[in-house]
């Protein structure tokens, strides 16, 4: 059962956010000079089989009768998860592009977003005006966040199955993300996990910002999953939401090698996958 206490929690910390984030910015606002015409692009990152996917299917599933949607998915070598969306059906097929990184996931979602930027910008001019683009990070470690270059907005998603001390681990994406899912909730009680207790230290973390206890089985969860998605894009045509940039990667280097193959070695701790 998704814990009550942390869904109370989590809703309180959801319209504070919203409430209190133009006030924030005013200052950043001053500089905005015109409304984004182009849909909102929003971005979904975490480790590995935290539940992303599962999220972009829950948003289909939940707002694709009312918003133009397109996805567009990264994966290292597959098309994996853009495979899984599509025969979900919860979109048109068409709508949901793969992007294949061929590196480290977040190469592509922020040191070079190019390939991602151009997918977005395809599905746009095939099938705009577009309301929301929604683009899935293929599974990273706890420091992956989106350039705001590619994502106005960006969803950081962890889970209990990795155990309930994840959230005080920090990184950017816990700290500093528009919105933290705490996810799988109903496996709570299996794994051990306090969610309530989950939720309040990345509260504790995130200094304010929201953060959502959710399970793809709690419909309540899903709601205001669903509706945080609809308060940001009404804050980001109203020009109102400024997107901002989580915070680097951990420092860490990609030892390449000088042969013409793509082989990378990895020296850096890839902590969730
Ligand atoms: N019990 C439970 N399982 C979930 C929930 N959300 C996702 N899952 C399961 O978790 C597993 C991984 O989910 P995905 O959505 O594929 O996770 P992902 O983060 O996209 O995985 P990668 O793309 O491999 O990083 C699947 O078996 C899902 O069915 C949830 O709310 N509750």
């Amino acid at each position: 059962m998704p814990d009550q206490q942390s869904n109370q929690q989590s809703e309180q910390h959801l319209d504070r956010h919203l409430d209190q984030q133009p006030e924030q910015h005013l200052d950043q606002r001053a500089h905005q000079h015109s409304r984004p015409s182009r849909a909102l692009r929003l971005g979904v990152a975490g480790p590995v089989g935290t539940g992303k996917s599962s999220i972009l299917a829950t948003l289909c599933r939940e707002l694709a009768g009312e918003l133009a949607m397109a996805v567009v998915t990264n994966d290292i070598y597959t098309d994996e998860d853009a495979r899984f969306l599509r025969s979900a059906g919860v979109l048109p097929t068409e709508r949901i592009r793969a992007v294949e990184t061929g590196a480290c996931p977040h190469t592509a979602i922020r040191d070079d977003v190019s390939a991602n930027l151009d997918a977005v910008e395809d599905l746009e001019e095939a099938y705009g005006p577009l309301d929301l683009v929604l683009v899935e990070s293929g599974g990273d470690n706890l420091t992956a966040t989106f350039s705001p270059a590619l994502a106005d907005a960006q969803l950081f998603c962890i889970d209990v199955a990795g155990g309930g001390d994840v959230a005080r681990k920090g990184g950017p994406g816990i700290t500093g993300a528009d919105l933290l899912i705490i996810n799988k909730t109903d496996l709570a009680p299996y794994v051990e996990v306090d969610v309530a207790a989950m939720v309040a230290d990345a509260s504790q973390a995130r200094d304010g910002l929201p953060v959502l206890a959710l399970s793809k089985n709690d419909p309540v969860s899903v709601a205001e999953l669903a509706d945080w998605v609809r308060k940001m894009l009404e804050r980001h045509r109203s020009g109102t939401h400024v997107p901002t940039d989580p915070g680097p990667m951990a420092p860490h280097s990609h030892s390449h090698s000088h042969s013409h193959s793509r082989d990378h070695v990895h020296d850096h701790v890839h902590d969730g996958s």
